[in-house]
């Protein structure tokens, strides 16, 4: 997965200076082939063993194990091939750009402890101290929601996009975009425009609450047909992460620096150049939750 990540997007000089793909340009075909065979025989290793049912009794009701049912019912629209490309663009998509939001969200929280504490004040009178936080409880919280939308609009886990190509010559901006020609959005800088933003470089999840429809100027996930079909269920497993997180657990920054908040570099996903490192401790709601675990 982390070679897949590191060779996407527009990482490859020869896509810039089509001359280098004539001499294979820092063997980066007859690398992205290996990568490519290689995922492809880990991918088949899983369906295989879904399809022998030696994945274990809890891959029984596993999202292969579904796609896989409905080979038996659909052969022609559920090819391995089919299946194998589902499950890898699942995981290429939604795995680091999730994990990497949740680490941006944490970071702005302990360099923050009074947005934290606002966030907890809100789970406590919506959800209580009792229960974990449930999924329909979601919509309740409207805080915990306008810090992952000030997460995406500061720190968009693709701050490029996904490269597009233009299928015809057209005008972009008042520029003349020649057929064939990668396109690229940068998110990033459109999300800390201070034409479109007050105050663009502050972390303000209040920005969200404002009766004005903000969340319609975040392009973190793109827009249109090709916008990310998984801007949903991404919210809302990085809104439950959170939650649970912020009610079991008390978050804190390793010493009195701020947590540095500068961005690596990256394929397509674009991770802190420093992970995060944080002191968390459990709060008495994990007694009640999980005393077998005390
Ligand atoms: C923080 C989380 C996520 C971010 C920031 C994100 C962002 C994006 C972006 C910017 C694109 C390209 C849109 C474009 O080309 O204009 C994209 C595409 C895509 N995303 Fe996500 N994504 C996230 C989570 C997920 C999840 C959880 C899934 C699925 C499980 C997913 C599946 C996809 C797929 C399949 C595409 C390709 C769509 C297409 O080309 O038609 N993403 N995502």
């Amino acid at each position: 997965m982390y070679d897949i990540a590191n060779n996407a997007g527009p990482t490859y000089p020869g896509d810039f200076l089509p001359i280098l793909k004539w001499t294979d340009f820092g063997r980066y075909e007859r690398k992205v082939k290996r990568i490519g065979q290689k995922s492809d025989a880990f991918l088949q290793g899983l369906l295989d063993d879904h399809r022998s049912a030696r994945g274990g009794p809890e891959s029984e009701n596993s999202m292969l194990s579904r796609l896989l049912s409905f080979q038996k019912s659909q052969p022609d629209e559920y090819t391995d091939d089919i299946i194998k490309g589902i499950i890898m663009i699942m995981m290429l998509a939604g795995t680091d750009t999730s994990a990497i939001m949740l680490e941006w969200i944490f970071s702005n929280l302990v360099n923050k402890p009074e947005i934290l504490e606002k966030a907890r004040a809100e789970i406590n009178s919506q959800v209580g101290e009792e229960n974990l936080v449930e999924e329909p409880e979601l919509a309740k919280l409207r805080y915990t929601q306008a810090i992952i939308s000030e997460t995406l609009r500061l720190y968009p886990a693709a701050p490029l996009m996904v490269p597009h190509v233009s299928s015809d010559d057209c005008t972009l901006g008042g520029y003349h975009v020649p057929r064939n020609t990668m396109v690229l959005v940068n998110a990033w800088a459109i999300q800390r425009d201070p034409q479109l933003w007050d105050d663009p470089t502050s972390f303000k999840p209040e920005r969200f609450l404002k009766g004005e429809n903000e969340n319609s100027k975040i392009i973190a996930f793109g827009i249109g047909r090709r916008a990310c079909p998984g801007s949903g269920l991404s919210r809302r497993i990085t809104g439950l992460c959170i939650a649970s997180l912020i009610q079991c657990f008390e978050w804190k920054r390793v010493d009195d620096k701020l947590v540095a908040m500068d961005e690596g570099t990256g394929g397509v996903v674009v991770p802190k150049f420093d992970p995060l490192k944080t002191m968390c401790k459990a709060r008495p709601i994990m007694n009640k939750l999980f005393p077998e675990a005390f």
